[in-house]
């Protein structure tokens, strides 16, 4: 490795969520002759596996806290402030030339500690509304990236609308051809998320079997449902004659959204990612507990374009579904034109925008402590 190389230390942590578009700047990095640090804690270490070898990876101490405060527990600011101390003493001793952080609580030290050093950070937030680190640092940064567009800010904070970064098997199907629905087999593709999502098994198999017969002939599901949900939702469609593979998850999503007339889904920042850059119509079921709803605030951009119909969970019914579903795969000319609208709000230039901005950032030095 080149010693002499810039070193960008990127702030993460916690989930997938943070992690996976963290690890495509990384590579984007690595690419352009950076080194590259990542700074979190054990827990997001154990994302650490999917990075390329040549991260560096750093384990600080952080905490979790509240919208508002830290939480009054014992031992909380000490850790949070250990975790600090560390990344200090460490980037007065390497002066990183960029710091981005990508929300998640383990992000707190290095960007701490880049705020104090005044080392040129910014930081790149996932979803329609800022998390909890990210909201505690957005004025303090000299940019703030945007992975879904438009992005609710921080009055007087402006936002650079850049994309999620997406993996590399969706980046290569990107505006892959859609054949549109007809009389012929069409795939419907059903997915939770990361996680698996309790509520599209109870509602989606009954809303797909309640399609009429002359449509329903020609469906077939791929169904992403949690690991205790897997034999009661293979038994309704077995029950009723719908082929259908069901599994707690699909490693080759970006093959089975490309071959997809349909997809139903949650609106996880990546999720939207997958579908805008490959381009399928889709219908959104937000998950309505997530932090300031920004399931639905993700979903915006897909539903203002024409690309999606998003359903509430409270208004989510079998028969709600079922005449959705119905308009979509009884309209080939309005899914195509779905699908190409979905097209129209991709990024796949994500992650190298991005690194545009980082090296932007780091050739102009900090503007924010002038
Ligand atoms: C419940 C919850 O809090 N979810 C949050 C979590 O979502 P979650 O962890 O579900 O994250 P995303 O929707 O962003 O990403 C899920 C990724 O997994 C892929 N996939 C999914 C199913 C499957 O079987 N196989 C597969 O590969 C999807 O294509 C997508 O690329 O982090 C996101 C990013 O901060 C947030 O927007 C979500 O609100």
């Amino acid at each position: 490795m080149n010693r002499n190389a810039p070193l960008l230390v990127i702030a993460a942590g916690g989930t997938g969520g943070h992690m996976f578009p963290a690890q495509s700047l990384a590579e984007q990095m690595l690419a352009r002759g950076w080194r590259v640090r990542l700074s979190t804690d054990a827990r997001g270490a154990r994302y650490a596996g999917g990075f390329p070898a040549a991260v560096e990876v750093e384990e600080l101490s952080s905490a979790t806290f509240a919208r508002g405060g830290l939480i009054a527990k014992a031992g909380v600011p000490l850790r949070i402030a250990g975790g600090v101390l560390a990344a200090v003493g460490r980037m007065m001793r390497e002066r990183p030339a960029a710091v981005v952080g990508f929300g998640g609580y383990p992000a707190i030290p290095a960007m701490a500690a880049s705020t104090l050093l005044k080392i040129p950070r910014m930081i790149h937030e996932q979803n329609g509304v800022l998390g909890r680190v990210n909201e505690l640092f957005a004025k303090k940064v000299d940019r703030v990236a945007c992975g879904t567009w438009p992005t609710t800010l921080p009055q007087g904070v402006e936002g650079v609308a850049t994309g999620n970064p997406v993996r590399a098997a969706v980046h290569e199907r990107a505006g892959a051809a859609y054949i549109a629905p007809g009389a012929y087999p069409m795939s419907i593709l059903i997915m939770g998320g990361s996680q698996g999502a309790r509520i599209l098994s109870d509602v989606v198999p009954e809303a797909i079997a309640g399609l009429r017969p002359e449509l329903l002939q020609y469906v077939r599901i791929s169904h992403q449902a949690r690991p205790e949900d897997l034999e009661r939702v293979t038994a309704f469609y077995e029950g009723k004659g719908i082929s259908a593979d069901v599994q707690p998850f699909f490693h080759d999503v970006p093959a089975r959204l490309s071959e997809a007339q349909l997809v139903i889904t949650r609106s996880g920042a990546s999720t939207v990612a997958d579908l805008s850059v490959i381009g399928r119509p889709a219908i959104l079921v937000p998950f309505a507990a997530a932090a300031s709803d920004h399931q639905t605030a993700n979903a915006r951009g897909l539903v203002e374009a024409g690309a999606a119909i998003m359903i509430p969970e409270n208004q989510l019914t079998a028969e709600t579904l079922s005449e959705q579903i119905a308009l979509v795969l009884d309209n080939p000319q309005g899914a195509e034109q779905m699908a190409r609208a979905a097209l129209s709000q991709g990024r796949p230039d994500a992650a190298e925008t991005l690194a545009d901005m980082v090296e932007a950032l780091a050739e102009r030095k900090t503007e924010k402590d002038k």
